[in-house]
């Protein structure tokens, strides 16, 4: 679809949603409050004449303009100004087509289950590389709503998407703070030492046991090294996309990890087996066969389960916690503790 075409089948809410520099584009024209369920030319008639007549457009001319605008903001996009990411269908693995269309907006929490084996990972795996077609699922990948050519995924390359996985050990004899400030620099933070201390802070309240900023990261356990990473991700990386492969034995505060990486305006994808971090998510993906069978949304009636098994996570942990204080376990008294 080119994009007259794609602007004039769209309702200006549609088209915000695909591309949200088009509010910038209206605002700027002074055309902000038009009818947003109607095509923008459309909605133009509603505009007043003498607002268009201040910037000199009639609404052909207006239409001409975001036809431009969108080609030349989306052909160039600096990882700042990503704001979607659209998963369209390929095929599972019997060939079957996936009949989806799914538009992931910065700050939402996606959790993608199924069985194992099914194809979670092979899901980040498309995301990460922005498909085009071109792995065993035959998936495209649209970035704010275009498809990425070679010269697009050799420019992103490394900065789009920040992984992070179960498996997460570091090879530089660094201390901690030594770490957080290459990266800092590294990343032009304007107040690098600042920012070091709220990465320091913040992957100290994840992990469960402590650690100083004189440690080596090296000596970090597994939990601790995964919460590092998370509040580096999470205050330093430019990347608007996280990818998150399985990180519920990951020994740290799951939910409040994902909740901070969305806070900071990223796109939060995670593949799961844990039900309270799955239903946690704005929206869920059910692999089935290497295909995405379902796409939901979250429902009343499941954040009432959620709120019963937090509670019973919450126990698990207490009961965890005690174990490892070495204290001996009597039924219920945890409970009533908590
Ligand atoms: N649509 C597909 N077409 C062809 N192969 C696929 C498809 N989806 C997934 N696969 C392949 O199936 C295998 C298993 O997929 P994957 O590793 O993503 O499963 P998973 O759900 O992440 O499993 P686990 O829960 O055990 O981590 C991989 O080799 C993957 O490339």
């Amino acid at each position: 679809m080119t994009y007259p075409e794609l602007i004039h089948s769209h309702t200006i809410r549609q088209l915000e949603q695909l591309y949200p520099v088009t509010r910038d584009f209206l605002l700027n024209l002074n055309l902000e409050g038009l009818p947003d369920h109607l095509p923008l030319h459309q909605a133009l008639e509603h505009a007043n004449a003498e607002r268009l007549a201040e910037f000199g457009y009639t609404p052909v001319e207006v239409l001409g303009q975001l036809e431009e605008f969108l080609e030349s903001v989306l052909a160039n996009p600096s990882v700042e100004d990503i704001h979607t990411l659209t998963i369209l269908g390929g095929q599972d693995k019997t060939g079957r087509a996936e009949d989806i269309q799914l538009t992931i907006c910065k700050g939402e929490i996606v959790s993608i289950v199924g069985p194992t084996g099914s194809g979670k990972s092979r899901l980040l795996g498309d995301i990460e590389c922005v498909a085009q077609g071109d792995t065993p699922t035959g998936r495209r990948i649209l970035v704010n709503g275009a498809a990425a050519d070679d010269e697009f995924r050799f420019a992103m390359e490394g900065r789009l998407v920040a992984q992070l996985s179960q498996n997460m050990n570091f090879v530089v004899d660094l201390s901690v703070a030594e770490f957080l400030t290459m990266h800092a620099r590294s990343r032009l933070c304007v107040d690098p030492e600042a920012v070091v201390w709220q990465c320091f802070s913040c992957a100290n309240g994840l992990a469960g046991e402590k650690f100083n900023l004189d440690t080596k990261v090296t000596q970090l356990s597994g939990g601790q090294s995964r919460a590092l990473m998370i509040a580096d991700t999470a205050y330093m990386s430019a990347s608007p996309i996280v990818l998150i492969d399985e990180i519920e034995n990951a020994g740290i505060d799951r939910r409040e990890a994902v909740h901070l990486l969305a806070g900071q305006d990223k796109m939060v994808l995670m593949s799961t087996h844990d039900p309270v971090l799955a239903l946690s998510a704005d929206k869920r993906i059910v692999i089935r066969n290497g295909g995405i069978a379902a796409i939901l949304e979250g429902s009343d009636e499941e954040r009432e389960s959620l709120a019963l098994l937090e509670d019973l996570d919450r126990q698990m942990m207490e009961v965890r916690h005690r174990l490892r204080r070495g204290e001996r376990i009597k039924p219920g008294v945890w409970k009533e503790e908590l």
